[in-house]
């Protein structure tokens, strides 16, 4: 007997009438149905399993039955499983066309499977439920196939995989610390109790910040200050079997980010006994070097740490002389570090405005600092000028606690080393910290810097995205370079023509009684023009109507930019701070950084030409909360373009005002730079007193030669 046979004389002969038998075979096997139907019906319980195998019995019966050949009604059950089997064909049950139908059969008429056997089952028909499906139909697809030719079976065709989405692409690449960053709200703040524990800060540092008046943490220090000293193990001086992570963050303008950093430090330090160098702090600057030498010596007053400062003011040999000579200070030049001698120490390295720095590859001095903070192998390989700058370590026996790294103790000449199997490598416990509000997300520049298991966190305002609030939004901005600016920040543009440029700002000046603004041009020329042409501005000026009685008779304004000498600059920048000078006209090189609390507005009288340099611009002011103001005066002026020598004329556009809308639209950061309008009203009582000014500095520069 085989199925098989009896399938393929089905779909092979011709209908022919009814016999009695047949008849009768075709009631018993409908009373049958009906029969099971109740049956399923009832066994919709525990016995529903055996009540399945029964049914699958039966069917099986049903197929044995003697069936006559040619039944019009099996026909049309033969062509429906032909036509469901070609529909469903597919290349798992080609297999099945070897299978001999009695193994099948076997596997139909078997007991209900047990448990462990089901999914086997269910695999093989590839339904989702055993017994659900008529385990014939397998062998009526081979029925079928054996009677048609054999049809390639159609595979699915190919579909275009969706396109990554744009924050997908973005992120390819990226450093996992990155895509992990911790994104911390920018309006946070958290008070500190005067006693008790509190973001791993002593009573004695809470009580220092209390006399400065500061009885809260930002938000940048809410994540980075308990970060850096808690648990309590991270407070130890060097955890040479432990290193401590790396950190990276990002936070707008006048957040607070070098109190993040200085307050841990000083925690950390108060703790030594010998004096060594034990953190440095990297800066653009040397304005920046003395401001947070002073946010240092406020907070570590009275805790003996020593704070020194270098700013390559002075000939190499003339700092490392000083600096070698005075082996209680603490303090490095770069240019020191070709002896590495102080730098074996470090617990700290701190790059401040970390994306300018690492921008510059001054003397290759990122990895002069790495490698002094590596010690040698061995003592034989320590460099001449290491050995004879720091000769005294290898002479000295066993030192106090705290005054060799102890990455560096096997260089010890004195110290008996026992090296045994169990024996750990001592790592440097060098820890990096990186900040700005304009952090680069260019890896290679973050390889450069081996970081050790780097966190990052990003300070972000929750209310000044235009994306939804987010993380993921909030990474994204980060990637994509979107920076957050302060929130108590308004800004604005003056679209106007390059000739009427002083006018505007002499407009904005007077029209607003504006005393304490920074005044940024494009170069130091620029800016000691500028300076000029307002001072007689002023002198020629006799006064107008001043609405808001703030303006004092005459504003006093001075240029600062690299023009001057250290002494100069620092001599202006210390008038501006006591309001001695109302506005301070100056270059970039004042751009970041600086915290002046009561500059009230920047004026970008020549529109920055990146993101980054309009970031850190404006946020001179607006810093810690404060309210303040950024007018940006970009040119829009019809400039001819010719193209090389045929001096075709191509088009008359306006370059800096496109180039201006086109950067603030790219950082999502267009709708929030308002337009303001001065009317040729608004200037008509200025214009004598500028057309008198800009005489004067006509004769000034026929005079000089133009210098
Ligand atoms: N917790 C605080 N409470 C009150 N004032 C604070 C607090 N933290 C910082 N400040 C003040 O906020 C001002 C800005 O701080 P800081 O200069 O560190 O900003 P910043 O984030 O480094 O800005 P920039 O990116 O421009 O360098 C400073 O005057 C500082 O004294």
């Amino acid at each position: 007997m085989s199925n098989g046979a009896s399938d393929i004389r089905l779909s092979t002969t011709q209908p022919k009438e009814k016999t009695k038998a047949k008849k009768r075979y075709l009631k018993a096997k409908k009373e049958r149905r009906k029969k099971r139907k109740t049956t399923v019906e009832i066994s919709d319980g525990p016995h529903a399993k055996q009540n399945q195998s029964r049914l699958v019995e039966e069917d099986v019966e049903e197929s044995e039955e003697p069936q006559s050949a040619g039944s019009g009604e099996e026909r049309d059950v033969a062509e429906t499983i032909s036509t469901r089997a070609q529909r469903e064909r597919r290349p798992r049950k080609r297999r099945k066309l070897s299978t001999p139908v009695d193994d099948e059969d076997v596997a139909h008429t078997a007991p209900a499977p047990h448990a462990d056997e089901i999914p086997e089952v269910i695999s093989e028909d590839g339904g989702d439920e055993v017994g659900s499906e008529p385990p014939a139909i397998p062998v009526e697809a081979e029925t079928v196939s054996a009677v048609h030719p054999a049809t390639l079976p159609s595979f699915p065709l190919p579909t275009r995989p969706d396109a990554p989405s744009r924050s997908t692409l973005a992120l390819q690449g990226l450093d996992k610390a990155l895509v992990e960053a911790e994104i911390i709200d920018s309006a946070l703040l958290q008070s500190f109790p005067s006693s008790g524990d509190s973001h791993g800060l002593s009573e004695k540092t809470k009580k220092r910040l209390l006399e400065l008046g500061i009885s809260e943490l930002f938000a940048v220090q809410t994540a980075v200050v308990p970060f850096l000293l808690t648990p309590k193990s991270l407070k130890s001086l060097y955890l040479p079997y432990n290193p401590p992570r790396d950190l990276c963050v990002s936070a707008p303008t006048g957040s607070g980010k070098t109190l993040a950093y200085v307050l841990p430090i000083v925690e950390i330090l108060s703790t030594r006994i010998v004096v060594r160098l034990r953190a440095l702090v990297v800066l653009p600057t040397r304005d920046l070097v003395t401001q947070v030498r002073e946010t240092f010596e406020a907070i570590g007053r009275g805790r003996g740490l020593k704070i020194g400062t270098a700013t390559g003011q002075h000939s190499f040999t003339h700092e490392q002389a000083q600096l070698v000579a005075d082996r209680s200070s603490q303090s490095v030049s770069l240019f020191e570090t070709r002896t590495g001698s102080q730098l074996m120490h470090l617990r700290f390295l701190v790059i401040d405005e970390a994306d300018r720095l690492l921008a510059q590859s001054f003397q290759d001095w990122l990895a002069q600092v790495l490698a002094a903070t590596r010690p040698p192998a061995n003592p034989e390989d320590l460099t001449e000028s290491r050995t004879l700058a720091d000769n005294s370590m290898a002479r000295r026996t066993i030192p106090r606690a705290d005054a060799l790294a102890p990455n560096y103790l096997h260089l010890l000449h004195d110290v008996p080393r026992v090296r045994t199997d169990i024996d750990e490598k001592r790592e440097s416990s060098c820890q990096k910290l990186l900040f700005s509000a304009t952090l680069t997300r260019d890896p290679s520049k973050i390889v450069a810097l081996n970081l050790h298991d780097p966190k990052y966190f990003v300070v972000r305002g929750r209310a000044d995205g235009t994306a939804a609030d987010t993380e993921e939004a909030d990474l994204m901005s980060l990637v994509m370079e979107k920076f957050t600016m302060p929130s108590s920040l308004s800004e604005h543009m003056i679209v106007c023509d390059s000739a009427s440029k002083p006018l505007m700002l002499f407009q904005l000046v007077h029209g607003h009684g504006v005393t304490n603004a920074l005044v940024f041009t494009k170069s130091a020329e620029s800016t000691t023009r500028l300076m000029r042409l307002f001072e007689f501005f002023e002198g020629a000026y006799s006064g107008g109507p001043d609405p808001s009685g703030s303006i004092p008779k005459s504003i006093v304004t001075k240029a600062y930019s690299s023009d001057l000498s250290p002494g100069e600059r620092k001599l202006i920048l210390d008038k501006f701070k006591n309001q001695e000078i109302h506005i301070l006209i100056c270059s970039d090189l004042i751009s970041r950084g600086i915290d002046i609390s009561h500059v009230s507005h920047v004026v970008s009288y020549d529109a920055p030409i990146d993101m980054r340099k309009y970031v850190h611009r404006v946020g001179r002011t607006a810093r810690a909360g404060r309210a303040g103001d950024a007018w940006t005066l970009v040119e829009e002026q019809e400039v001819p373009i010719w193209l090389g020598f045929s001096g075709l004329k191509v088009d008359q556009i306006s370059l800096q005002a496109r180039h201006f809308k086109s950067m603030m639209k790219d950082a999502a950061h267009l709708e929030k730079v308002k337009r303001m309008r001065i009317s040729e009203k608004d200037v008509a009582p200025l214009r004598s007193a500028y057309e008198v000014a800009l005489g004067k500095l006509k004769d000034v520069y026929a005079h000089s030669g133009g210098s």
